[in-house]
């Protein structure tokens, strides 16, 4: 195993054993390749998983539930007004105020609903996907549109700032643009590193002068343009901010676990 894998693993086991809550009833699960470890480590406690319903976030997670003997529910299939425990995800960038771009896989939406309503939602990565601000390394946001709208979505993010965003192309043989699991298309979308909380409070604009935007004021712009189904920027409320202001959860994990290099498991924190 690579020492990437193994940092992802490491962060996984980690973020398991603090968040996992001892009699979880709902447990929702994310998409990507760290996710995997996620799934092993809670086979790995030992627990009593019978009584457990597991949420996946696209086929790729209800494949990863059902082959690790779990039971898979899904999202619309939940009582209404259900919370998850708690619900774990990868990310393909963090920064310092848990921000996360997802999308990389090609799932966000999903992710995003299941993420939100979860109690805790738990980030799990390695040491590439810990950065100062979204965009320093990962250097375009993915955002799902609707296919027959997906040259004027490019049109209006070229508005935005954004430079070549393109539709993405589909990894396998066959040619054409890459489907969703909602059958939406997946556009990428470059822009310049996005300010953080810190950066506004030192006086920088991020409204999109020059093209350099804040988090939450780019991610809301696209969120805004018709035929966006959603944007892979995970910004906003934590969940005990949301539930404090009456909705479930947040966008933002509480924590995020990152596998180092050097075989340390980092955390970062919401304040
Ligand atoms: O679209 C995929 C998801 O957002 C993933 O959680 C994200 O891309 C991280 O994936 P990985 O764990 O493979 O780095």
């Amino acid at each position: 195993m690579s020492a990437v894998e193994e940092s992802k693993r490491a962060a996984a086991k980690v973020a398991v054993e603090k968040h996992y809550p001892k009699d979880a009833r709902w447990v929702g699960i994310g998409s990507g390749t760290t996710i995997v470890y996620v799934v092993e480590a809670i086979k790995n406690l030992g627990v009593d998983t019978s009584a457990t319903k597991y949420i996946p976030t696209g086929y790729q997670s209800k494949q990863l539930i059902i082959s690790a003997g779990l039971t898979a529910v899904e999202y619309d299939s939940i009582p209404l007004g259900t919370v998850l425990d708690v619900a774990f995800d990868g990310a393909d960038e963090v920064d310092e105020d848990l921000n996360c771009i997802k999308g990389g896989g090609a799932c966000l939406f999903q992710e995003k609903i299941v993420a939100m309503q979860a109690k805790e939602f738990i980030c799990v990565a390695d040491h590439r996907k810990l950065q100062p601000r979204l965009l320093s390394n990962w250097k375009s946001i993915p955002i799902e549109v609707a296919p027959i709208a997906a040259h004027r979505v490019i049109l209006k993010l070229k508005e935005l700032g954004s430079v070549n965003p393109a539709i993405r192309a589909s990894a396998s043989v066959k040619e054409g643009p890459l489907k969703t699991d909602q059958g939406f298309f997946i556009i990428d979308a470059p822009f310049k590193p996005l300010l953080i909380k810190a950066d506004l409070e030192a006086g920088q604009d991020g409204n999109g002068k020059d093209g350099v935007w804040a988090v939450g004021a780019l991610a809301r712009k696209i969120n805004e343009i018709v035929g966006v189904l959603e944007v892979g920027v995970f910004q906003g409320l934590t969940g005990p901010q949301a539930t404090a202001t009456g909705g479930i959860g947040g966008q933002r994990p509480v924590a995020a676990y990152f596998g180092m290099a050097d075989g340390t498991v980092a955390v970062r924190k919401a304040e």
